[in-house]
């Protein structure tokens, strides 16, 4: 049996060292240009502590023409909303020290998630940060393309997999893509 909180800790832990190693930032893969088209709603976030930026996956998805959304959340009993973001546009100061959109933006269907980790493991499960944010958002929206972002460090052997865990399709890191 994995300890979770205690797996959390270590990979935050893990990735603080890392990212004060300076490392390359995330570089936009092929694969994922290619999904990309005019019109599509990619959901991105903005990077709190040592997590992997996402914004090159972000910035190459307004080039090709897709509508960008960022996640809003407010109490563990809501789920988390994909709320519409123009680059640029003001965010406010959410809980957990978050920046999000306005509450009344308009609210987005994802297309694709770009999805912030804490752990990954080789047949793309996922560990977040315990709320379950995420996985409801999944389930929500079955259908879109669940992209993982993270530093390839915070991969590890194997996850504990829950019943309502739902597999990415794909993992982008510092290294590259990572697909099934
Ligand atoms: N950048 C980013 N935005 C995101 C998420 C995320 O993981 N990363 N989320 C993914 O769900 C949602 C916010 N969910 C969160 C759920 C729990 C905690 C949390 O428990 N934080 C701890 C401290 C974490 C730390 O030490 O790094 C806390 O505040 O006590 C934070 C965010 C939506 N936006
Ligand atoms: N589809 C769902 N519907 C309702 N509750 C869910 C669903 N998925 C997960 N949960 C709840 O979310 C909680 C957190 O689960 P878990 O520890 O797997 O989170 P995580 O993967 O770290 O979180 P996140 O998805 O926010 O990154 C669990 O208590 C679980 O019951």
């Amino acid at each position: 049996m994995i300890d979770k909180p205690a797996l959390r800790a270590h990979i935050r832990a893990t990735r603080d060292a890392f990212v004060a190693s300076n490392p390359p930032p995330i570089t936009v893969p092929d694969a994922f240009r290619a999904r990309l088209s005019h019109g599509l709603t990619v959901t991105s976030y903005v990077p709190m502590g040592s997590e992997a930026d996402p914004s090159p996956l972000a910035r190459t998805a307004t080039e090709a023409g897709c509508v960008l959304a960022l996640p809003h959340v407010t109490v563990r009993s809501e789920p988390m909303r994909f709320l519409a973001w123009e680059t640029e546009a003001a965010l406010e100061a959410g809980p957990f020290g978050l920046s999000q959109p306005a509450a009344d933006a308009i609210e987005l269907r994802p297309d694709i998630i770009l999805t912030p980790m804490l752990a990954f493991d080789a047949k793309l499960d996922r560990l977040g940060q315990g709320a379950g944010y995420y996985d409801r958002a999944f389930a929500r929206f079955p259908d879109a393309w669940r992209v993982g972002v993270a530093w390839s460090v915070q991969q590890v052997d194997g996850l504990p997999v829950e019943p309502w865990d739902m597999t990415l399709h794909a993992i982008v890191t510092e290294r590259g893509w990572m697909t099934r």
